[in-house]
């Protein structure tokens, strides 16, 4: 790219030149991305820095929490309380809503995030990341609570995620298409390096934790028993499988060269939908794979059409390569 565009200068111009975001917007996107620069500063200190390990305690969800699971939430809380436009966050690490203390400026913005993403991936050097998604208060609401946030995903009026691996890379929808952006360390600050992301409708790559194969509803099955039987097969082609275990570097390689993603609801825990969580999870990596050109879908809808009924609530994913994910949703309905 000859000329180096910031992703603040980006932003400007979606906000000057396109008027596509309200500049309160664009303030509380650069504050996120300045969270994440001063996590992924922590990431690359590791043991130096004394954020590996575990914290001793869990979260809501009954997690263990890893020091770098509560530094990045601590981290995100801290830049935006004071400065982010907010009315309320809610994260992966809190029980509850953190409503912004009246002595901060008060704004008409609710932000969720997963402030580490891939947790188990943090003590062995593997990529990881951090997940946010924006939504507006409700008009005329009168106080922020919980059940202001929970609006379905297409509601969504910013979303994003910064994958922290052998780079550092920003990765930003405002409902005009996807863009990159990657941290230059020396001028700290995130550079534009891809604009109009678009996610092949076809693919040969498949993303699954396959030890859980025997847990999984026929319809999974079906197509991953397809998949490998390869050019002998059904599918008449090869296909190639990867799992990273973090969700956004799963996620960040069908945005750069295709796949499908899947998290599925298996047997292990009938009672549960799936394993991620929608609203700081699914609902964001949901938009962004859609602005994309790709698909979301629990299996039975779109993703960014289901109504929440609980902050913390997990779905059922499947999302990547457009072909791929109506495939898998049509042999749900086929079932
Ligand atoms: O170990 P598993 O079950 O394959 O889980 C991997 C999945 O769990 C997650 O790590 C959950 O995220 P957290 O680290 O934020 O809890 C996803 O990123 C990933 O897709
Ligand atoms: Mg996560
Ligand atoms: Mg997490």
């Amino acid at each position: 790219m000859s000329q180096r565009i910031s992703l603040t200068r980006y932003l400007v111009e979606k906000q000057r030149v396109d008027g596509h975001i309200p500049s309160q917007l664009r303030l509380l996107i650069e504050i996120v991305a300045r969270a994440c620069k001063s996590i992924s500063h922590a990431v690359n200190k590791g043991a130096l820095g004394g954020v590996l390990g575990t914290a001793g305690s869990e979260n809501v969800q009954g997690e263990v929490q890893k020091k770098l699971d509560i530094i990045a939430n601590e981290v995100l809380i801290e830049a935006n309380e004071w400065g982010g436009h907010l009315a309320a966050m809610a994260s992966e690490e809190m029980d509850s809503i953190y409503v912004v203390p009246n002595r901060y400026p008060q704004g008409e913005y609710l932000l969720l995030f997963d402030p580490l993403d891939g947790s188990s991936n943090i003590d062995v050097n593997v990529s990881i990341g951090t997940i946010f998604s924006v939504l507006k208060m409700p008009e005329d609401d009168r106080g922020v609570d919980e059940g202001d946030f929970l609006q379905p995903g297409h509601r969504q009026v910013a979303a994003g995620y910064c994958v922290y691996g052998p780079q550092t890379t920003l990765v930003l929808t405002v409902g005009d298409g996807v863009a990159m952006f990657t941290l230059d360390r020396e001028q700290g600050s995130f550079v534009l390096t891809q604009e109009d992301v678009r996610i092949p409708a076809d693919t040969k790559e498949f993303a699954i934790n396959m030890s859980n194969m025997r847990h999984w509803d026929a319809p999974v099955k079906r197509y991953v028993d397809e998949c490998l039987q390869g050019k002998e097969g059904p599918r008449g082609k090869d296909f190639n499988m990867r799992w990273i275990a973090s969700m956004v570097a799963d996620v960040h390689r069908i945005l750069t060269r295709g796949g499908i993603f899947m998290y599925p609801w298996d047997k292990r825990e009938p009672d549960k939908p799936g394993k991620l969580r929608l609203m700081y999870e699914a609902n964001p990596m949901s938009w962004l794979v859609e602005q994309a050109g790709g698909a979301a879908t629990n299996g039975r809808e779109r993703i960014l059409d289901i109504q929440p009924s609980k902050l913390h609530e997990r779905v059922s994913v499947i999302l990547g390569s457009k072909n791929e994910v109506e495939r898998v949703t049509q042999y749900h309905r086929e079932a």
